[in-house]
């Protein structure tokens, strides 16, 4: 069963093509990775997903519904989204911001209901932040700002969640609590990665992205190969796996480095990336 499906997708800026002609399917319950370069169009893709930004053709479907036909509330309860940017111009607390995930539940003067309240706690709870109730949001550090946005994301109890690039400014034991959070919920995700280990560990698809084109789809097995990091992202990696999760493990490596004239973690131009020495 599919939640989303994009078929011919294209969307351009001041008559500069950014998407090329996107189609891509996400399976229901899944969590599918996008990877590629900066620029690439990862958030661009997103942003036409969550509607910010309007296809200039081409059709966007969520559960059979194409998303054009559906009212912004309708919308928000069915896509909870963790966006990039994070810049508010007012100043609300941490526990304003986050019963704003609740709107699309509220009518016009409705006042948040005690179960409103329960979820907007519990998920402070989740992230860390159950002290944080009053505090400014505009004085939090970046991880605790990306903290509250998670909150109020998970606080709109939608079954497809959109994130862009969700751990920026996240230590590594948030980054996993995170991750882990999101996969405990079992709730179709689609999110902007560039962390390749951590899309191995959690993603059970990925597409990969290169100017503004999907260029491969597939499982975190056929798509996380040192070919595709050589020629996407330009890079030499090691890939093996981690024994106790069977987890593939990327490993980078300098493209031409000795120490004291002894290179032994690079490859070559060629590929040779044994032991070796220079004379220069
Ligand atoms: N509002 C805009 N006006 C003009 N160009 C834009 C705009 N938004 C994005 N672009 C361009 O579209 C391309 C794709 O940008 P996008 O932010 O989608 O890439 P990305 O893959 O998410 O990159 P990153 O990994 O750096 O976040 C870039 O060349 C970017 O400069």
């Amino acid at each position: 069963m599919l939640k989303l499906k994009i078929k011919n997708l294209r969307f351009s800026i001041d008559k500069k093509e950014i998407l090329k002609d996107i189609s891509l399917e996400v399976p229901k319950g899944s969590f599918v990775g996008i990877i590629g370069p900066n620029g690439s169009g990862k958030s661009t893709l997103l942003k036409n997903i969550y509607r910010l930004y309007k296809p200039s053709s081409g059709n966007i479907i969520l559960d059979n519904k194409d998303l054009s036909d559906m009212k912004d509330k309708d919308c928000a309860k069915q896509i909870a989204v963790l966006a990039q940017e994070s810049n508010s111009q007012f100043d609300f607390t941490v526990e304003q911001i986050v019963k704003m995930g609740r709107y699309p539940y509220k009518s016009i003067f409705e006042d948040y209901s005690k179960t409103d309240l329960k979820m907007v706690k519990e998920m402070l709870q989740k992230v860390g932040l159950d002290e944080y109730n009053d505090r400014s949001f505009s004085n939090l550090s970046g991880g605790e700002k990306q903290r509250t946005l998670i909150a109020r994301a998970l606080v709109q109890n939608t079954d497809f969640l959109i994130l862009d690039e969700p751990t920026n400014h996240l230590d590594i034991g948030y980054q996993i609590q995170l991750m882990d959070l999101i996969k405990s919920l079992n709730i179709t995700t689609l999110s902007a990665i560039h962390d390749m280990n951590m899309a191995s560990m959690y993603c059970d698809y990925l597409i990969v992205m290169k100017e503004g084109k999907v260029i491969d789809f597939g499982t975190v097995e056929d798509v996380i190969t040192s070919q595709m990091l050589k020629e996407v992202f330009g890079v030499n990696a090691y890939i093996g796996k981690n024994p106790i999760n069977n987890k593939l493990q990327v490993s980078y490596m300098h493209v031409h480095e000795h120490v004291n004239g002894v290179g032994c973690d690079h490859v070559h131009e060629d590929g040779f990336s044994g032991v070796h020495s220079h004379t220069v």
